[in-house]
């Protein structure tokens, strides 16, 4: 056999293959050409439709507020679930429906993941908030970010943190106890209390805890630096280089101190546990240090290390602000609608009558899966998600969308999309259920045809909110154990008549109800008891 590096042979049947070779090269010139032309057809195709702006500088108006319902009568007025406009360069893309968010961000994920950091210069350069893996775009970090908090917070591992999920909510219930017109205080608290020991292990201090203060300080300043056109150097990144000490530059002497307490919320907590052998079995630190060597100098492992600290920062700035949005929501919509608060304390009550809620009734009492439901639905915490980018030129619809266009998925218009949940605006959640027919189990169970707003609320393809489980397991647990031990009521004016809560929503990234008032107090004197006894088992017990 003939070895097919011989010159003498490939030479012959180069030569002989002339003919073929020449009908193959003009085969892929054509093919190029059609492609070069199908290019140019896809960009003479249409933007989105939108508000047209000026020329050059696009759309420069901020849309009014509450944007996504804005965004919402734009689809209405442009006649289209999908609307764009472009401002300074930058194209902004609106997926007002479910449809159009599972074609672009879920089936076509892989073009449509990154974020942009255009417009972040505050935040990202000069604060340095780029260890929140949920605003990296995609890279060595958030790719390896992702996979710790994936892996860490899977629906299966996300079960280890039950105990610090429970211990945490009976103090919370004995807080309320204490001192109910605080509950907002006592709700924040909870879930930071979740966080830090489900992370890094650490026994956080009963009150004022120093690493609770610390992120709780960076979730505000994130809040702050995260609205877009509040600093001018966002729009104008050039701004960066001003020496701190010139006039007009006092936003780089608020960065240098922000940028400080950035550092703290991230360092402090892992400096402390990140040599410990002993960490804790349930907490999260321990199942990602467990595959490195801690010891270990070299670069590789020196990032690696970085990378789980970060990873460990983000789960606080992502799952925080969010899920203690959820808790307030649900004391308002309890305070709003006695009724309702009602029926799912005789769900409660059938199945722990006399008892605390605790995981073993996951699944059995179905009025509490209907409540974290119609929460998320009602008021979604983040309800334009964190923006997309997509990094391919591509065309949806006969429309065309420019690589690095921005995607808000509109969460909020989908979750009050009438077709799916009719009467939208009304906290209703029956709406999820539906009879069971079954004389010895619940009523009502949950109805699987309704479509389930976790889907939605937790954003979209490779970016969806990787904490999901663990959310729902905090906030299951948080309705069960207050609607067996307390009334949430309006509280009464002079004359003694109730008097309906505040019910609105602030914030522009993260969501949350205006500040309310309403009266909590124990359902009766036995419910004390329980909740004093509950709280001391907790303070007792090794988690
Ligand atoms: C009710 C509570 C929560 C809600 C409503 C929520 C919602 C969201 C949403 C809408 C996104 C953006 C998804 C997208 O870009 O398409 C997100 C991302 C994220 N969430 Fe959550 N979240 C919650 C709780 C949590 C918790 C408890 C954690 C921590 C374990 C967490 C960790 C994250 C992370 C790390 C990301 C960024 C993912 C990425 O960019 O790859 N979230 N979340």
């Amino acid at each position: 056999m003939q070895s097919l590096s011989n010159p003498a042979t490939t030479l012959v049947s180069f030569t002989m293959d002339i003919p073929s070779f020449t009908v193959a090269a003009g085969g892929v010139i054509a093919w190029l050409l059609l492609l070069w032309i199908s290019r140019l057809r896809r960009k003479s195709l249409p933007f989105p439709p939108g508000p047209a702006g000026y020329p050059l500088i696009g759309y420069v108006h901020t849309p009014a507020d509450p944007i996504w319902k804005t965004y919402r009568e734009w689809s209405q007025k442009y006649n289209s679930n999908i609307v764009g406009y472009k401002i300074l360069g930058t194209n902004i893309i609106i997926a007002n429906t479910i449809e159009v968010a599972n074609e672009l961000l879920e089936r076509r994920s892989a073009i449509y993941s990154d974020r942009s950091t255009v417009g972040m210069t505050m935040a990202y350069e000069l604060v340095g908030l780029r260890w929140t893996a949920a605003l990296a775009p995609v890279g060595q970090y958030w790719r390896e970010a992702r996979k710790l908090l994936q892996q860490t917070f899977s629906p299966q591992l996300s079960r280890r943190y039950r105990p610090v999920q429970a211990a945490a909510i009976r103090r919370l219930l004995c807080n309320l106890l204490k001192d109910p017109l605080q509950f907002r205080d006592h709700t924040r608290y909870m879930t930071g209390e979740i966080i830090v020991r489900g992370s890094y292990g650490i026994d956080v201090q009963e009150k004022n805890d120093p690493y609770i203060a610390a992120a709780e300080r960076v979730v505000c300043i994130a809040n702050e630096i995260l609205v877009p056109g509040k600093w001018l150097v966002d729009v104008l990144p050039i701004l960066k280089y001003l020496p701190e000490w010139m006039p007009g530059a006092g936003f780089k002497r608020q960065a240098r101190l922000w940028h400080r307490d950035s550092v703290a919320m991230t360092d402090n907590p892992f400096n402390a546990i990140k040599d410990h052998d002993d960490l804790p079995q349930y907490c999260a630190a321990r199942l990602m240090l467990e595959n490195i060597d801690r010891n270990a100098e070299d670069a590789e492992n020196l990032t690696m290390l970085d990378h789980i600290k970060d990873s460990l920062a983000t789960v606080y700035s992502a799952g925080s602000d969010t899920t203690t949005s959820i808790l307030d929501t649900f004391i308002l919509a309890m305070a709003l609608s006695p009724d309702i608060q009602r029926e799912a304390q005789e769900d409660v009550d059938r199945v722990c009558e006399g008892r605390l809620p605790d995981y073993s009734d996951y699944g059995k009492i179905p009025y509490v899966d209907a409540l974290v439901r119609e929460c998320l639905r009602w008021r979604p915490p983040v309800p334009l998600a964190v923006p997309h980018m997509v990094t391919q030129d591509d065309v949806y619809n006969g429309y065309f969308i420019p690589a690095k266009s921005v995607i808000f998925p509109n969460i909020k218009a989908m979750l009050l999309d009438p077709d799916n949940y009719p009467e939208p605006e009304q906290f209703k959640p029956t709406r999820f259920l539906v009879k069971s027919g079954s004389t010895s189990g619940p009523d009502m169970v949950l109805d699987t045809s309704v479509s389930d707003p976790s889907n939605i609320v937790f954003g979209f393809g490779r970016r969806a909110c990787p904490g999901r489980w663990f959310a729902y397991d905090s906030l299951w647990m948080a309705f069960a154990s207050i609607l067996a031990t307390f009334d949430i009521l309006p509280v009464k004016d002079e004359n003694g008549r109730p008097v309906p809560p505040r019910d609105g929503c602030k914030g522009n990234f993260i969501t949350h109800p205006e500040e309310f008032v309403c009266n909590i107090k124990p359902r009766s004197a036995k419910h004390k008891v329980l909740v004093t006894a509950a709280a001391a088992a907790a303070a007792a017990s090794d988690i």
